[in-house]
């Protein structure tokens, strides 16, 4: 899969390999209050599963992109249309002299980083593969990322990362309570339909952002923003992973529901 964020196979050039990426319902987006409409049925997510014995292991991999961890068959969430079972979580972010990574955006805002939990339609598909690229097919959670105090719980992925600086390495991180990743309040959320942020960019993503950001120290952001790299170790001419960001697309006659008021 030979796309990147920059360059000669940067994001506009997608459509001509990934022509979904060209097309309608595509992420991120930004929100901002004249496509924003209160929903009383949006009611709170239930995260089932979430905490994950630390005598498990997720399964932390630098795949080129990002860095996306592995997650347990066990988890999955409730009161979505569907049930849908957690396959990965990654993250996007922008780079040392940036802080401003997020692929979703408040009023114009970017956040400093952003972390997507993937999840597939496990009533309707038998896996993620046949999921992907069908309606309602997946449901992804994003929680935006500032800076504040050390973040203890990020920490818990985030001290591996010298472990994956490059493709293709691995690394396994003991289970913990994903739930402790999430922000306060998750009861309060922006919803759409929406796809994929990266190639094949499928149509097919129920988008769950949460309102309220979670902190992280600067210290813990800039090892996320300089610990790794797009290229194999053994590339003479190592790229950083960096702005690994969408930026926003147009997002015309679609509202935002929100599970909260203003
Ligand atoms: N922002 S995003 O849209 O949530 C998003 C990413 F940004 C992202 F980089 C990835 S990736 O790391 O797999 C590299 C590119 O596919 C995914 N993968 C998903 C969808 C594609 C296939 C697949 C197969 C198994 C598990 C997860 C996924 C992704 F969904
Ligand atoms: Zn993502």
């Amino acid at each position: 899969s030979k796309w990147s964020y920059i360059g000669p196979d940067g994001e506009n050039t997608w459509p001509k390999k990934y022509p979904f990426c060209g097309g309608v319902f595509q992420s991120p987006i930004d929100f901002h209050k004249d496509i924003l409409q209160y929903d009383s049925n949006l009611s709170p997510l239930e995260f089932i599963g979430y905490n994950v014995s630390s005598t498990d292991q997720f399964t932390l991999t630098n795949n080129g992109h990002s860095v996306k961890m592995h997650l347990s068959p066990t988890m999955h969430i409730r009161n979505l249309p569907f049930e849908y079972t957690a396959s990965q979580l990654h993250l996007h972010w922008g780079n040392r002299n940036k802080s401003e990574g997020s692929e979703h955006t408040i009023s114009g805002k970017h956040f400093a980083a952003e972390m997507h939990i993937v999840h597939y339609n496990s009533e309707k598909y038998p896996d993620i593969t046949a999921a992907m690229d069908k309606a309602n097919g997946l449901a992804v959670l994003a929680i935006l990322l500032e800076i504040g105090p050390f973040n203890p719980s990020y920490e818990k992925i985030f001290r591996h990362f010298r472990n994956v600086k490059y493709k293709d390495q691995m690394v396994h991180v003991p289970g913990f309570n994903v739930q402790e990743l999430l922000p306060d309040r998750p009861d309060e959320y922006y919803r759409y339909e929406g796809s994929l942020t990266t190639p094949p960019c499928y149509p097919s993503v129920l988008w769950t952002v949460f309102r309220h950001p979670v902190k992280i120290s600067q210290e813990q952001l800039l090892a996320l923003e300089t610990a790794m790299y797009c290229t194999e170790s053994d590339d003479p001419e190592p790229l950083e992973m960096v702005n690994n960001f969408r930026n926003v697309q147009e997002f015309r006659e679609r509202l935002v529901f929100i599970s909260f008021h203003e």
